[in-house]
């Protein structure tokens, strides 16, 4: 299906679920005794009611854990910590896969009560918060990406306050904008956003970082480029043409791109984006000179992502029917990142550049579309 469809489909199903956050109107109201706000100086922080020793594995929570990048972070983190100890939640049924692969609870961010309920019931010491609406979904339901991206946030900022959670929370090179320096993009410099996604995960940023200084919330944020994985679908980006280029070149050796060639972007695979995320998260909180770091792995065209698959799929036929609104928010986006505070700080090194990217993503889905043909 191309792109573009594709697209329209996830916008309409996000404004027509039920149960898929639209119960926005209906926004919980919080009726808590504690709130940060009640909290007179920094040094209150330590009323922290979890006990947590560091010898202990952390206990996970991952909210908005069945988009593009949930599961595979769970099952690293599992791999690490152990099955038991992270907790994949969402607003939609996981597929049988998924729901056996380890605990899944029903969880909508928005709720606030229930997600205070989930964090006391499983003693959960680490939230990784993913849930969201990405660029191009939050452009078509703006109010709903308002409820989703900073109402929720709101609610995920207050309970890791008050239950002395670490918490992890993405942003995105779509937190820069139009005036912010393209080439490279450095950590600090102008951040004015043209999307209601990039102003909430600017915002994201702000907040977890006043909660750090305020409160002591032990808040840790990376700027994520377009991530491009093969088993999961990304959920309505401006940087999804990165993904759906490798299903159509193998499938029907056709792709119909909705940038324009010369489109540069920062871009990652979703191997380096969760290794970075559990790197950071472990990371001594005294080597983190920073709260929000970028990351980045490599920064290339449409152009240039066509002619490395050309390499291997000589015969691939490329055409491009450009997206105005995908294309005006990519030429707000930095065009290369900056990421050497990450690189010093913690040691951040990326180990997929564009050709190690083309071969495994090729192999992956030519390998799957191999077995479904058998079967
Ligand atoms: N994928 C990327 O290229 C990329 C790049 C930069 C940053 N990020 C950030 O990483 C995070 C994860 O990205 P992703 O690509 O997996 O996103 P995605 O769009 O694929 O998944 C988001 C998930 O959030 C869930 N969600 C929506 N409303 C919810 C609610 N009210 N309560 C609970 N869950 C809700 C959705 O059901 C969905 O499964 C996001 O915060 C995103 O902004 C992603
Ligand atoms: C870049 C990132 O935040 C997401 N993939 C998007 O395009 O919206």
């Amino acid at each position: 299906m191309p792109v573009v469809r594709a697209l329209t489909k996830v916008a309409k199903k996000a404004l027509l679920t039920p149960g898929c956050g639209c119960q926005v109107s209906a926004v919980a109201v919080r009726h808590v005794s504690f709130s940060p706000r009640q909290v007179t100086n920094a040094s209150d922080a330590s009323f922290h009611s979890v006990s947590f020793s560091e010898t202990d594995h952390p206990k996970v929570l991952i909210t908005g854990g069945l988009g593009q990048l949930g599961v595979g972070l769970a099952k690293l983190l599992r791999k690490r910590f152990g099955k038991n100890n992270v907790i994949l939640s969402d607003i939609r049924k996981p597929p049988t896969h998924v729901f056996h692969s380890g605990p899944f609870i029903y969880s909508d961010i928005l709720d606030y009560k229930n997600l205070r309920e989930i964090v006391v019931n499983n003693r959960i010491t680490w939230l990784v918060h993913y849930s969201a609406l990405l660029s191009a979904v939050g452009e078509a339901n703006v109010a709903l990406a308002r409820a989703v991206n900073i109402t929720g946030l709101h609610n995920i900022l207050d309970i890791a306050a008050e239950h002395g959670l670490r918490l992890f929370v993405p942003s995105t090179i779509g937190a820069f904008g139009p005036t912010s320096p393209r080439n490279p993009t450095p950590d600090l410099c102008v951040q004015r956003p043209r999307t209601i996604y990039g102003v909430s995960k600017a915002h994201a940023e702000l907040m977890g970082e006043y909660y750090h200084h305020r409160y002591g919330l032990d808040f840790r944020c990376l700027r994520y480029p377009g991530i491009i994985s093969a088993d999961s679908q990304p959920g309505g980006g401006t940087t999804d043409y990165a993904v759906q280029i490798f299903h159509d070149a193998v499938k029907t050796g056709k792709f119909e791109c909705n940038l324009k060639p010369d489109t540069r972007l920062p871009m990652m695979y979703i191997d380096d984006c969760l290794r970075a995320t559990l790197e950071v998260m472990e990371a001594p909180a005294e080597t983190l000179s920073m709260r929000t770091y970028n990351i980045n792995a490599m920064s290339f065209t449409p152009d240039e992502l066509v002619q490395e698959v050309q390499k291997q799929l000589p015969d691939l036929q490329i055409t491009y029917k450009i997206d105005p609104v995908r294309q005006a928010i990519a030429d707000s986006w930095p065009m290369n990142f900056d990421d050497s505070n990450a690189r010093n700080d913690w040691r951040w090194k990326h180990d997929y550049d564009l050709p190690e990217l083309v071969q495994t993503m090729l192999n992956f889905i030519g390998s799957e579309s191999q077995v479904a043909q058998v079967s």
